[in-house]
């Protein structure tokens, strides 16, 4: 059971002023947590430095009590990211994609295999394993992305944005199984601008004008 703690972090880009301020939030084991806000608020900003991608200008990022230093850090802590951009290698198959990311985190061929098979079908995808990434309409390009991060199991699982593109049934099929990771004891953290899908989670921290306040704590 892991837990992410951001304590009175700012965030910002290069020498611009601070995107975000002030911003405590704590992600729990087994629970979901929205974190909301119109577009450009901050909420990919904060998810990266969750991911350890962004480093805190002041204020701390740690998980378990462990200060982030990098993204590799961050992913031996298994901390997992669903990007919004999905991140997926164009040139690889749905498959391939989750297959290697399995590898890369330590699981055997087998492994990958067996959780690549469970998770395109937990999302509705058996049928797409073997297309290119380019072959996929956008919102199964984003369900593979779920995927992905879903077959590997983090303790700590930041999904952002992952339902833009998905219609109503797949939008409740990645709720559910953003659920489900919280059942197995992952701290899930959800960025949206989706009021109902924030609605459907614990909690909800929500992002504007550079600050954090809870509209559901
Ligand atoms: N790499 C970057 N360099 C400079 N500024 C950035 C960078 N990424 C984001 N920003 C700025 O930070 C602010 C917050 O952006 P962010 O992407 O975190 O918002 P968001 O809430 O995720 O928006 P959206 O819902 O549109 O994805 C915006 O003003 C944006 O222009």
């Amino acid at each position: 059971m892991t837990t992410l703690t951001v304590d009175a972090a700012e965030f910002g880009y290069g020498d611009t002023g601070p995107v975000l301020s002030g911003i405590t939030v704590t992600a729990r084991p087994g629970e979901v947590l929205a974190v909301t806000g119109t577009s450009g608020a901050g909420k990919t900003t904060l998810l990266n430095a969750m991911a350890g991608l962004l480093p805190a200008r002041a204020g701390t990022v740690a998980v378990d009590g462990t200060p982030l230093t990098s993204r590799d850090h961050a992913v031996s802590l298994s901390v997992v990211l669903i990007p919004q951009d999905n991140g997926l290698a164009a040139i690889l198959t749905a498959a391939e994609n989750i297959s290697v990311a399995v590898i890369a985190t330590g699981g055997s061929p087998a492994d990958a295999r067996r959780r690549t098979a469970g998770a395109l079908e937990s999302l509705g995808l058996s049928g797409q394993a073997n297309q290119l990434i380019d072959e996929l309409s956008g919102g199964q390009q984003q369900r593979t992305a779920l995927a992905r991060g879903l077959a590997l199991r983090g303790d700590v699982v930041l999904a952002d944005e992952v339902t833009s593109e998905l219609d109503a049934a797949n939008r409740q099929r990645v709720l559910d199984l953003l659920r489900a990771e919280a059942g197995r004891g992952a701290a899930v953290v959800f960025a949206t601008h989706d009021p109902e899908a924030a609605a459907a989670c614990d909690r909800e921290l929500h992002l504007a004008d550079g600050v954090a306040t809870w509209a559901r704590p």
